[in-house]
């Protein structure tokens, strides 16, 4: 079975951030990853980290103003300079963190608009040129249009068609399970055609997005999966738990 990172941002909610690191590790997790963390300096998340003997394995760039609607930066010509500044201070994050994976939001945008597909191709490049000499990929992550509508990239193809197209080494794919089958469906076969450009994935039940199990797919199956292809990453568990998140790790039991 592969490795499952916990998602502190959904999972642990029950008390603040900086104390979700050890009920993580508590709970038998040797990996997080977070969607934002930049509500707390970085020494104080690296501090956390150490203590409970955790690896983070990712975390998002800014995504902009999330409460004014932003949801990221890559593919807004007008927000260039900010998509500059965040790639700067996610790789500070990065270092102090010892992170090796940054998850680029694209944004709110049309993916016919030429400007907002230039906006994102140069965004990319210049995020992996920042990136590559500090040892970090980037990922980009195709995101379903009825949890995020509008946003620049909601499908999987067409981010297939950028990485190839922009062949940046450290340029990858973020395959959340729970957006592929709302977008697409095939969970299996997305996974076996895209995994030579898959660098992170994660997973959630559908429609709920919640414990691995809980939905329509079998979850167990899309696992086992990833380990017959010979996926060696962490699987980010990026759900909501359906109760107190200690309560739901019977699925985290039967895969261990
Ligand atoms: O929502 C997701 O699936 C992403 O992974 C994310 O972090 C942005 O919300
Ligand atoms: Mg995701």
């Amino acid at each position: 079975m592969p490795r499952f990172a916990a998602n502190l941002s959904l999972m642990f909610t029950e008390r603040p951030l900086l104390d979700r690191f050890a009920a993580a590790a508590d709970a038998g997790f040797a990996a997080v990853e977070l969607q934002f963390p930049y509500e707390h300096p970085a020494d104080a998340i690296a501090s956390r980290l150490a203590a409970a003997g955790l690896e983070l394995t990712l975390f998002n760039l800014s995504p902009g103003d999330w409460a004014a609607g932003d949801r990221g930066l890559a593919a807004l010509p007008l927000r260039r300079d900010e998509f500059r500044a965040s790639v700067a201070t996610a790789l500070a994050y990065a270092e102090a963190t010892g992170t090796r994976k940054l998850h680029a939001m694209a944004g709110i945008a049309s993916r016919a608009d030429p400007q907002a597909q230039a906006a994102y191709r140069d965004a990319l490049r210049y995020a992996c040129e920042q990136a590559g000499p500090r040892g970090v990929e980037i990922m980009i992550e195709p995101i379903n249009v009825r949890d995020m509508p509008g946003y620049f990239l909601d499908d999987f193809a067409a981010a297939a068609e950028i990485i190839r197209g922009l062949a940046l080494p450290n340029l990858k794919l973020q395959f959340d399970v729970y957006h592929r089958q709302i977008l697409h469906g095939d969970v299996l076969r997305g996974l076996e055609a895209l995994l030579p450009i898959i660098g992170h994935v994660q997973t959630a039940s559908v429609p709920g997005r919640n414990e691995p199990g809980a939905g329509e797919l079998d979850d167990l199956r899309i696992f086992r999966a990833l380990d017959e292809l010979g996926y060696g990453g962490w699987v980010g568990c990026e759900y909501r738990p359906l109760g107190r998140t200690e309560d739901g790790l019977g699925w985290l039991q039967r895969v261990a």
